[in-house]
């Protein structure tokens, strides 16, 4: 049987802008930007996942709010779900898997190269935030 593993993503928006991160690693994603997250650990929701992630990349404490719709394939039968968040405390700090951090405006979220599969999720909270 097959597993398909999920990979949950954060949109944490704050002011009006996105909080997108630049991967370090691995060599072939490395540069590209993407919604800081990870994969979702045995006996753990993907809403748990996602506190633990930004809690261990970004050092912060956040709450998930609403899921954006739909679901994307990552490859290696991982798929893509995404949230937008907000942050309780703390301020975003590279300590793992990223090299850059950066709160970026609707448009200027555009203007990223982001993971292919992570567009539409962007492209939805960039109309949300644009809204
Ligand atoms: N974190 C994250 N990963 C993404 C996104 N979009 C996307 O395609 N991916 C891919 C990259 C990786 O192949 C996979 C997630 O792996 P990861 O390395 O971030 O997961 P993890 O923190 O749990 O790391 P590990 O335990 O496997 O070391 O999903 C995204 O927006 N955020």
């Amino acid at each position: 049987m097959t597993m398909t593993r999920v990979v949950v993503g954060a949109a944490v928006v704050r002011g009006g802008r996105l909080l997108a991160a630049r991967r370090s690693a691995p060599a072939e994603l490395a540069g590209r930007w993407e919604l800081p997250g990870g994969k979702v650990e045995a006996g753990e929701t993907p809403r748990q996942a996602l506190v633990r992630e930004l809690r261990e990349e970004l050092g912060v404490e956040a709450e998930p709010l609403a899921r954006v719709p739909g679901e994307w394939p990552v490859g290696s039968g991982l798929v893509l779900r995404v949230w937008t968040a907000r942050l309780l405390s703390g301020e975003p700090t590279a300590l793992e898997d990223h090299d850059r951090l950066c709160w970026v405006t609707p448009q200027e979220a555009g203007a990223l190269d982001w993971l292919d599969q992570d567009r539409p999720a962007v492209d939805h909270v960039v109309r949300e935030l644009s809204g």
